[in-house]
């Protein structure tokens, strides 16, 4: 009879913690972002907030000015809420007049940095290769890239935004080092500023080729993907679990949206193991 132990059974794989935020893109002043942090800051600390609000991570993107102002409330309120930037520049400090610093947004308590929005890549000329550059000083400087990809034009269905997408996500990865976190926001650029989110569908197929894509299966590092575009209270529990959370932006700037979009994505039946 062999004495041989028998080999440890494989470790589970780690659930990725669902993460959710909001971005105030530039509809807000600086009083009604205060205001938005203050009643959101309220419900998370309310004795009846829901008890597995613990489990999801929670961000807010306000502009660049109301930025250190939404961190020295979420720091006085002792509240996990990440406090994310819209945009940065690729270098740390230098002669860029106007552009942001990525070293500052890291001194001044920012968690995570938006980049390659389709507004920024329609109206501002981003590129790849540009979003690319902004990643790798966001992880150069201790913050978690939040990546926005997505194909241009409806209807071209699932495999054409498919490809779009891995090419937008391929020249991220290849800039940032293999072990950096990273979040993708899939948000199809038709889908943004409309009326509803993309159908459920779409949305699922193309997060779940991205997520078994090479580029992403292999990776080290954590890469959550949620989707964002026109979404909501209601459209997490629809996902059926596919993505990892969700990126609002107009049907969450009222704070009890936002907070009753937070609670169903945290209460919501985890079907994948990932
Ligand atoms: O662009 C978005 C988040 O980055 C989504 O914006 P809307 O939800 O307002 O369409």
């Amino acid at each position: 009879m062999s004495t041989t132990p028998d080999p440890p059974a494989p470790a589970p794989r780690l659930r990725q913690r669902r993460i959710v935020g909001v971005s105030t893109k530039m509809y807000f002043s600086a009083a009604r972002t205060a205001s938005f942090v203050n009643a959101l800051l309220t419900l998370l600390a309310a004795p009846d907030a829901h008890p597995l609000l613990d489990t999801i991570d929670i961000f807010i993107v306000p502009d660049h000015v109301a930025l250190t102002a939404a961190v020295a409330q979420v720091v006085a309120a002792g509240q996990k809420v990440l406090v994310g930037a819209q945009n940065c520049h690729a270098e740390d400090a230098g002669a860029f007049t106007g552009e942001v610093s990525p070293a500052v947004l890291a001194e001044v308590g920012c968690a995570l940095v938006e980049l390659g929005h389709a507004e920024r890549r329609r109206l501002f000329g981003e590129t790849d290769a540009s979003t690319a550059g902004k990643a790798a000083a966001v992880v150069r400087n201790g913050m978690v890239p939040l990546v926005c990809v997505g194909e241009v034009t409806r209807g071209g269905g699932v495999a054409v935004a498919v490809e779009e997408v891995l090419g937008q996500v391929r020249s991220v990865l290849e800039a940032v080092p293999e072990d950096a976190e990273v979040v993708l926001a899939y948000e199809p650029v038709w889908a943004i500023g409309a009326s509803e989110p993309a159908p459920v569908g779409h949305v699922c197929e193309v997060v779940r080729r991205v997520r078994e894509s090479e580029e992403v299966k292999g990776r080290e590092g954590a890469t959550r993907i949620v989707y964002g575009g026109s979404a909501g209270p209601g459209l997490f529990a629809r996902l059926g679990g596919e993505v990892d959370g969700l990126f609002l932006g107009r049907f969450a700037h009222d704070p009890g949206q936002f907070y009753k979009t937070l609670c169903e994505v945290a209460e919501a039946p985890r079907l994948r193991e990932s």
